[in-house]
């Protein structure tokens, strides 16, 4: 069975982005990315402005305007678990084991990305590992607001400093990645990198099936759900709501297990219901937080689905605006 001590030494070691409280002695944790992207992108603390975004702003040169716009109490997150990975491929338990996407995942993850190309989004996160990542990558390739995603590096002082942007305008034309551990898959324990198939015949299916689906019942030395909920929430709630309520769009890459402790969450979903959750590879999910609710609004079906821009006159107003620039 899983102990604390298991938990707390995955939780401790896959931690590459060190969000020490002494870097932003006087901000609250849920300030860290904000100041993060100001420290990297070079913005003025002052401003507490956030990414501008030329589509929506009024005035491509006046920050503060565009901060009033964007504090709008309406924003989009899309949700994507990661395209298919070389071990999905063999069946393998994977959990926190570092595997890059087959070919049928990058093309997953391009699908996904041509299925969000109206949707805004201002800030990515993802988790450390690379599934994630190359699926949050790739599908911002396809995005028609053509901006470059960049991932930030606080892992020491050199890597903030050796990776600022000095430029304005091509700062404007950028979306910050930030990789958090907290949102990787959960830590499958020993059952990584053994078949699944053949796990269920030795430990028989019903064994494997709660292993696998229940929210308390963790694999033998590694996270439930509700430990991998643990961290993975925590995380939505310290680091990404504060950015959504303040009118940032977010796009989350992560995981089978990490998407569906965050789903219970928004959905406010039981133990029980959580258990017949299930998440297809590369698969976007939207939803738009107003009012600080979370509304539930499926997986856009693609690029010219009306009904994806039917959802809110924002999101219409969006796809218009980014119509009369690029066409
Ligand atoms: O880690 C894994 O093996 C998969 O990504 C998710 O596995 P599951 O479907 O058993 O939760």
């Amino acid at each position: 069975m899983a102990t604390v001590a298991s938990h707390q030494a995955i939780t401790t070691s896959h931690r590459p982005y060190n969000f020490k409280a002494s870097h932003f002695p006087k901000e609250p944790l849920n300030n860290v990315p904000i100041k993060l992207r100001q420290k990297q992108f070079k913005i003025q603390a002052s401003s507490q402005a956030p990414l501008l975004d030329p589509v929506l702003s009024p005035s491509k040169t006046t920050p503060q305007s565009s901060y009033k716009k964007k504090s709008s109490n309406e924003a989009s997150l899309i949700l994507i678990r990661h395209g298919e990975s070389l071990w999905n491929e063999k069946n393998l338990f994977t959990g926190c084991v570092d595997v890059p996407l087959t070919e049928k995942g990058v093309a997953e993850a391009i699908q996904a990305g041509k299925r969000i190309s109206n949707i805004p989004v201002d800030l990515i996160f993802t988790s450390s590992l690379i599934r994630a990542q190359m699926t949050a990558m790739l599908a911002m390739t396809q995005h028609r607001c053509k901006k470059v995603p960049i991932i930030l590096h606080d892992e020491s002082e050199k890597a903030q400093t050796w990776s600022h942007v000095f430029s304005e305008e091509t700062r404007k034309q950028s979306i910050p990645v930030i990789a958090a551990w907290q949102l990787n898959e959960r830590m499958y324990g020993e059952l990584q990198g053994l078949n699944k198939e053949e796990t269920a015949e030795r430990y028989g299916t019903q064994q494997v099936h709660e292993w696998r689906r229940s929210y308390h019942i963790p694999p033998p030395k590694g996270e439930s759900l509700e430990m991998c909920a643990e961290r993975a929430v925590a995380y939505f709630e310290d680091n990404i709501q504060p950015e959504l309520a303040f009118g940032n769009n977010v796009l989350i890459a992560a995981h089978g297990n990490s998407l569906r402790s965050i789903i219970m969450y928004l959905d406010k979903l039981t133990s029980q219901e959580v258990t017949s959750l299930e998440l297809s590879t590369g698969l976007p999910l939207l939803y738009i937080f107003k009012d600080r609710k979370f509304m539930r609004r499926g997986s856009p079906v693609g690029p010219t689905e009306a009904g994806v821009y039917a959802y809110t006159k924002r999101l219409a107003q969006y796809r218009q605006k980014l119509d009369e620039t690029l066409n």
